[in-house]
């Protein structure tokens, strides 16, 4: 088990990458007088429904503070009416924020000017929406190219580009249609192309899949995920599926009652949650499925054994593990840049499964509500190569001496 905290870094691992987005003490609430609720320790301190009942307000966003890390997924995830979609929209200003700041990339984002907020809408942070938001008379291609028009780019320039996004999807073939004649599922990936079009640092996205049937919800989930191993683009996803924030997020971040009640990569909601609320929430998720090897993993006892046996990155989950194991029939080493930084054996990866071990993986910006910060945490992005590429991060190995040359498979 790792023993680093919310607020270092371990020694050896590598800096997380500076935050696009950054945002500190956020507030949101709607009703008569808003202003005065941030402000005012004594209604800050009260219940959504007392709130409601004393001021009329709802306080949709309560001081939430985290950063969107340069290349990750940002899972915002929480019931139907945490304040995910307020807060979200609160990043670009769709909806005004009542206080707190909001920076991307440094720049203030609350003393933008109507082109300023314009510019960061078409150009660095675009957003997917669950209802498409498609112009029904145009045909594929032309909403693809609809940002880059808004943006003044020649008609020949955008439709090249827009071809290309098209593509990039896999809607070839079908430019020519109009939104009408599409499956749910292809009116989604026309939402996603356009949005790509405009090559944005970050994509947002608001419930994109939550309209679909099952199928063609994982087809789109995959694809997001392709899509963020080929280009690495920040994307913040909003979500009230567990399933869905655990297999897209490199961190998540879980809502309630417009509060962060926790903020870590999959293994550390799922082996350390925050507390009761989240507990439940987690509850069914098997270990496997989010338990990385670098948790599970023991010393090498050998340098035999540190030489020998199929090769994981630290970021593998015991699932993949497991395969691996029982295709060996021998312990895996866990590799990083070529050394080995411990092993698992089949002991240790059916202690998780059975839930004996200890699986509490590092715990970042656990800390209750939004009220500290919760940021800066042990965890950079987690990559989601496919098994073989380059990991995350670097960490010295567990015995250097038998550190090996090899890199994972
Ligand atoms: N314009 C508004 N005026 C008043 N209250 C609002 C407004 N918009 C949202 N709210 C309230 O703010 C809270 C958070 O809403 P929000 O839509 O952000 O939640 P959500 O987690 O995105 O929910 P869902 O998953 O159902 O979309 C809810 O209590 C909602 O009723």
């Amino acid at each position: 088990m790792s023993t680093s905290t919310s607020t270092g870094t371990p020694p050896g691992t590598a800096r997380p990458p500076a935050p696009v987005f950054s945002v500190d003490g956020l507030w949101k609430v709607f009703g008569p007088k808003a202003g005065r609720v941030p402000a005012d320790p004594e209604l800050t301190a009260l219940s959504p429904a007392e709130l409601r009942a004393r001021t009329g307000c709802t306080a949709a966003v309560r001081d939430v503070s985290f950063d969107v890390r340069k290349g990750e997924v940002f899972v915002v995830m929480g019931l139907s009416g945490s304040g995910k979609s307020t807060l979200v929209r609160c990043l670009t200003r769709l909806i005004e924020p009542t206080a707190g700041t909001i920076a991307i990339d440094g720049e203030d984002v609350r003393a933008m000017d109507k082109s300023r907020l314009r510019e960061l809408r078409r150009h660095r942070a675009a957003m997917v929406f669950q209802h498409f938001g498609l112009l029904p008379h145009r045909t594929v291609l032309d909403n693809v190219a609809y940002g880059l028009e808004v943006q003044g780019m020649g008609r020949a320039e955008r439709r090249e580009r827009a071809a290309e996004v098209v593509a990039k999807v896999g809607l070839e073939g079908l430019e020519h249609r109009r939104p009408g004649q599409l499956s749910g599922g292809q009116r989604q990936r026309v939402g996603l192309a356009r949005a790509l079009a405009v090559d944005p640092e970050v994509l947002l996205f608001d419930e994109p899949f939550s309209a679909l049937d099952p199928l063609i919800r994982r087809d789109m989930q995959e694809e997001v995920v392709r899509l963020h191993r080929e280009e690495g683009r920040t994307m913040v996803f909003i979500t009230h599926d567990l399933q869905e924030a655990l297999k897209l997020g490199d961190r998540i971040a879980l809502m309630r009652d417009g509060r962060v009640v926790q903020l870590g990569t999959p293994e550390e909601i799922v082996g350390s949650p925050a507390d009761d609320y989240v507990r439940a929430f987690v509850r069914d998720v098997p270990r496997e499925q989010v338990v990385t090897v670098r948790t599970a993993m023991r010393p090498a006892s050998s340098a035999d054994e540190a030489g020998a046996g199929p090769a994981l990155r630290p970021e593998a989950t015991v699932t993949e593990a497991i395969e691996a194991v029982a295709r060996a029939g021998s312990a895996a080493r866990v590799m990083s840049d070529g050394r080995c930084l411990g092993v698992v054996d089949a002991e240790a990866l059916l202690s998780v499964v059975a839930g004996t071990a200890d699986t509490a993986g590092p715990v970042e910006g656990s800390r209750a509500a939004g009220a500290a910060r919760v940021d800066d945490g042990a965890s950079p992005p987690r990559a989601k190569p496919g098994a073989g590429e380059a990991p995350a991060e670097r960490r010295e190995p567990t015995n250097p001496a038998l550190a090996t040359t090899e890199e994972p498979v």
